[in-house]
Parts: C-alpha cells; structure tokens; sequence
C-alpha cells in the first residue's frame, strides 16, 4: 500500500509497506505484532465498556445501526432459510454482538476471540441468556482460523481487523470468503481513518481509511456490494462504516 499514515506518537510514515517493514518483517517481529495486541487487551476489564474503550454507551445505536445493515444485506435469505443458519462473531470480545444481534437470527455462532478472559466471560453471558441459539466458543487469533468450507451464511468482522497485518488480512478475507456458504455475506464493520492509516503501537492495531480497506477486500477477491456508515456516534471518533462483502468470483459464475 502507497499511501502514507501515521502513528499515535505522532510519527509519520512515507507509506504502509514502510511501516509495516518497521512493525512486522520477519516471522519474529509478526508474532511480537500479536502477542503485544493480546497482552493489551488481557489487562482490560471484560465488560461492554472494556471490550469498546470505554465508550459501553454506543453498543445500543451501534447494535441497531448493525441489526439494519444485517436485514438490508442479508434479510431476504433470513426469511427464506428453511434450514439452520450459521455466523461467525470474529474478535467477539465479550460476545456483545452474538448476544445483541447475531444469537436473534442464526441458529449457531462461531464466538472467536484470542483473549481468554473475554471469551470466558462471552461463555458465560451467552449460556446465561434465554436463547436457543448454540454457541461454540473458540478461543483464536484471526491469522490462525482455518478454512471451513460451505459452513457460514454471515461472517461478522467488527472492530478487531486492525489487529491483523495486511498480509493476514487478506489470508484471513481468503479463508471467510471460502467458508461461505453459497448465499453467505462476509461483513466488515470497522473504524476508518481520514487518509492513509493510524498505527496504534500500544495495542498493536492500525486503523485503515475507507480506500486502504476496499484495496485489501479486493486483494482478497471480495467485491464491496453495500457500505454504510454508522451516524450518531460521539463527537472526536473515528467513522465507523460497515461493509457487507460477497465473493467477486460469483459475478462472473
Ligand atoms: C475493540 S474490541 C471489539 C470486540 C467486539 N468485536 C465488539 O465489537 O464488541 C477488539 C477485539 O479484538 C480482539 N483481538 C485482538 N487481537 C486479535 C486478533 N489477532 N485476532 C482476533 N481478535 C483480536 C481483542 O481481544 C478484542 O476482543
């Protein structure tokens, strides 16, 4: 990627590929990459407010906003599905979009989270609830979930793509797009910088612009079919967009 960012130091980089031979070119400096992200998180509180910075009060519009998105880009095949229908909630956190969103409309989820003490407390919060929907809990980084073919009608990717490199973001765009079932949607719903990028050396994330994601879902041979950004947030966030993304391959099928 050409064009520049910056991180929250201030520090300026020329281009992503610049930086990202500074935070992650060998095998060694990638698994430092994640295990920094991993560290981060495991000293924050597993709640709502943790998992989401301290800003808990936007779940509610922010679970709206996607339960609209989700009927808009996937309703038709909600209502039609005679069978079961199977999500994924990647980088789930607490499980704050299986439990407000996903556990409503699939039958089965796929919780995958690489933080122990999230994913415990998604466990709990989740058998706590009166839903019939089964969860499976999976405790995983992106870059290392494995492809399932033909098992998900929605992949849901919220606020945790950051955390992978660019290079495992479209191994792991690859992996969502060949463990879609033949209907199935992949949905990025993620923070957009203004331009370029914005590293975050404290827990290991960069924050994409719009134009720097669209490259990677393409790179992945993803086609961007819907985007929408999310209003009503407080003032002095970044944007926040969601994506619902489809297999470039079934156009030309
Ligand atoms: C801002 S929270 C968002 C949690 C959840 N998606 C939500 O919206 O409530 C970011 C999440 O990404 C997870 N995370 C960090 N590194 C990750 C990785 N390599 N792969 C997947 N998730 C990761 C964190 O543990 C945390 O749960």
């Amino acid at each position: 990627m050409q064009s520049g960012g910056l991180d929250t130091d201030g520090t300026r980089y020329k281009s992503a590929d610049d930086m990202w031979r500074e935070q992650a070119s060998s095998p060694f400096d990638t698994a430092c990459w994640y295990q920094k992200g991993i560290d981060y998180w495991d000293k924050v509180e597993a709640s709502v407010d943790g998992v989401l910075g301290g800003f808990g009060t936007i779940s509610p519009n922010d679970l709206k906003h996607s339960k609209s998105f989700l009927l808009d880009v996937f309703g038709e095949q909600l209502e039609k599905s005679a069978s079961s229908l199977v999500a994924a909630d990647c980088g789930a956190g607490v499980g704050r979009i299986t439990k407000g969103l996903l556990s409503h409309y699939f039958t089965e989820v796929d919780v995958i989270e690489p933080v122990r003490h999230f994913l415990s407390k998604a466990e709990e919060s989740l058998s706590s609830s009166s839903s019939t929907c089964k969860c499976n809990f999976l405790l995983k980084g992106l870059q290392e979930v494995e492809e399932r073919p033909g098992r998900y009608d929605v992949v849901w990717i919220q606020w945790c793509i950051g955390h992978l490199t660019d290079e495992d973001c479209v191994e792991f765009l690859k992996v969502c797009s060949r463990s879609l079932k033949p209907e199935g949607v992949v949905v990025v719903k993620e923070n957009n910088a203004r331009r370029g990028f914005v590293l975050d050396k404290q827990d290991s994330s960069v924050t994409r612009s719009d134009s720097y994601l669209v490259q990677l879902f393409n790179k992945a041979g993803l086609k961007v079919t819907t985007s929408r950004l999310e209003t009503d947030l407080p003032e002095g966030l970044f944007a926040v967009r969601a994506y619902a993304l489809v297999p470039q391959t079934r156009f030309f099928a």
